[in-house]
C-alpha cells in the first residue's frame, strides 16, 4: 500500500539481542464460576499452584521483537492480545514459559493506573518517574517538559482525585513521552484524551517511530497495523496462528473473516460533529442512477466531499470490494501524497479517475472513508455499489496486463 509515514523506515538495522523474547508462554486463569472454584483457586494460589483447573488464555506463544521493530498483535475479541501485552509489560506473570524483556518499557495500557489519588499531579510524576527508573536529575530535567505536554494548567498541583479521567490520561501519557522508552506498548492507537490531545500524541508517536522506536501494538484496525507495523502476529483463542510480515498476516486475518461471513451491516454509532465525515460520494457521470454502470476498459471517475471539523485537510481512503466481499484494492490520499481541495470552510473535495478500468465485469462496492489528516484514524464511511459491464471471458476480478511469447527457445 505504499510507504508508511509512521514507522516508515522499514529497513532499520537490528541488533542481535531482542528487546522482547517470549518463549512458549502460556497463561491459565482459574475457572471461577462457583464458590467451590473460587476456593480451589485460592487454595492453588496459597500453594503456589497458579492456574489449577483453569482455562488457557495464552498457549505456547513464542516471539521476539528486536530494537527498531514494530509488531502488531491482531485477533478477535477475547483472543488474548491484551494478556500478551500485559506479560511484556510485566503486569501479568506467565503460568508456563519465559518472558524476557530488556530496556525501558513505556506501556500505554492503563494510563495513570499507578497514580496515587491523594498526591498532586506533580508529586505523582515524581513518584511514578522514579518507579519507572528515572534518576532524580533526569526527572528534574524533564519535569517541565512533561507538565507542558500534559497541559492541564494549575491542576498539576491539585490532588489527582480532583482530576477528570482525561486529565489523568494526559498526565500518564506525558510521563511516557519523557521516559523515552526503548519499547512502547499500546492497546489500539492512542485512543486517549480529547481530539487535540490525540493529535499531539500522534505527532509524538510519529517522532518516536521515526527515530527508530520499537512498538508493540494491539489493534483491531488492519489499516493501523499495516501502516504502523512491519510484522504482525495473529492470536486466535490464545494460540498464535500466524506470524510474519504485517501485510501478509493482516491479509490472512481478513480472509478468515470473509470466510466467517461476518458481513452483517454493523450498526453505525452516530457521528459527533468533531468527526471527519464523508458528506458526498459520486460515481461516474450518471449520479442519479441507482446502480452506476461502468464499462470495462473505460475511464471511471469518482468524486466526493469530506467534512473536516478543525478545517485541516482530511485524508480520504478509497477501497473497492467485490460483491462477494473480496477486497480488490485500497489506497489513501495521504499514501499518494494528494491534498484534498478546500471548497469552503471545513469542506474539502476530491476527484479521481481510474483510467481504462481493469476490473472484470461484475458487481462491486466502492467505499470512501474519512480519516484524520495524519491518515491514522478512520471516522466515517460511505459505500456505493456499481456494476462493471463488458464482454470478457477472463477469470478473476481484474485484468492484468500480459503478453504471450513464442514457444520454447
Ligand atoms: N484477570 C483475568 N481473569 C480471568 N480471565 C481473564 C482475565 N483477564 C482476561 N481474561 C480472559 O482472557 C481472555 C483473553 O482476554 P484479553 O483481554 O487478552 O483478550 P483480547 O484479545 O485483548 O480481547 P479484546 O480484543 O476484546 O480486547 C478472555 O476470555 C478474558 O475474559
Amino acid at each position: 500500500m505504499g510507504t508508511a509515514k509512521i514507522g516508515g523506515d522499514k529497513n532499520k538495522i537490528m541488533t542481535t539481542e531482542p528487546l522482547v523474547r517470549l518463549d512458549q508462554v502460556s497463561k491459565i486463569y482459574p475457572k471461577l464460576t462457583s464458590s467451590q472454584d473460587r476456593l480451589r483457586a485460592l487454595w492453588g494460589v496459597l500453594k503456589g499452584q497458579e492456574g489449577y483447573s483453569g482455562y488457557p488464555v495464552l498457549q505456547d506463544i513464542s516471539l521476539e521483537v528486536y530494537r527498531g521493530e514494530t509488531l502488531g498483535i491482531i485477533g478477535e475479541n477475547g483472543a488474548g492480545k491484551s494478556t500478551l501485552l500485559k506479560h511484556v509489560a510485566g503486569v501479568v506473570k506467565p503460568s508456563a514459559g519465559k518472558v524476557q524483556v530488556s530496556g525501558r518499557i513505556g506501556a500505554l495500557l492503563e494510563l495513570g493506573a499507578g497514580f496515587h489519588p491523594e498526591y498532586t499531579g506533580r508529586e505523582n510524576l515524581q513518584l511514578s518517574g522514579a518507579l519507572m527508573g528515572m534518576s532524580d536529575a533526569e526527572l528534574l530535567d524533564k519535569l517541565g517538559g512533561i507538565i507542558e505536554f500534559a497541559d492541564i494548567g494549575s491542576y498539576i498541583d491539585e490532588p489527582i482525585k480532583h482530576y477528570s479521567s482525561g486529565m489523568v490520561v494526559r498526565l500518564g501519557f506525558a510521563l511516557i513521552t519523557a521516559l523515552q522508552p526503548d519499547l512502547l506498548i499500546t492497546d489500539e492507537v492512542l485512543a486517549v484524551g480529547d481530539e487535540s490531545f490525540q493529535k499531539k500524541c500522534i505527532r509524538w508517536m510519529e517522532g518516536y517511530l521515526g527515530n527508530g522506536g520499537t512498538l508493540l501494538l494491539c489493534s483491531h484496525s488492519m489499516f493501523h497495523v499495516q501502516k504502523l507495523c512491519q510484522k504482525a502476529c495473529w492470536i486466535k483463542e490464545g494460540r498464535m496462528v500466524s506470524y510474519g510480515e504485517a501485510f501478509q498476516v493482516t491479509q490472512e486475518y481478513l480472509a478468515y473473516h470473509e470466510q466467517k461471513s461476518r458481513q452483517e451491516a454493523q450498526p453505525q454509532a452516530p457521528l459527533s460533529s468533531a468527526a471527519y465525515q464523508v458528506k458526498a460520494l459520486w460515481l461516474g457521470d450518471n449520479e442519479n442512477n441507482e446502480l452506476p454502470l461502468v464499462s470495462m476498459g473505460q475511464d471511471f471517475k469518482i468524486s466526493g466531499e469530506l467534512y473536516s471539523p478543525d478545517d485541516r485537510v482530511p485524508t480520504v481512503a478509497v477501497g473497492i470490494i467485490r460483491a462477494n466481499g473480496t477486497e480488490v484494492y485500497g489506497f489513501t490520499s495521504d499514501i499518494d501524497g494528494f491534498a484534498l481541495n478546500r471548497r469552503e470552510s471545513k469542506r474539502f473535495v476530491f476527484a479521481l479517475t481510474f483510467p481504462r478500468l481493469s476490473l472484470l465485469p461484475g458487481r462491486y462496492k466502492l467505499c470512501a472513508h474519512a480519516m484524520d489528516p495524519e491518515g491514522i484514524r478512520l471516522f466515517d464511511v460511505v459505500e456505493r455499489e456499481f456494476q462493471v459491464v463488458g464482454r470478457s471471458r477472463e477469470l478473476g476480478v481484474c485484468r492484468l496486463e500480459h503478453q504471450w511469447h513464442g514457444g520454447l527457445p
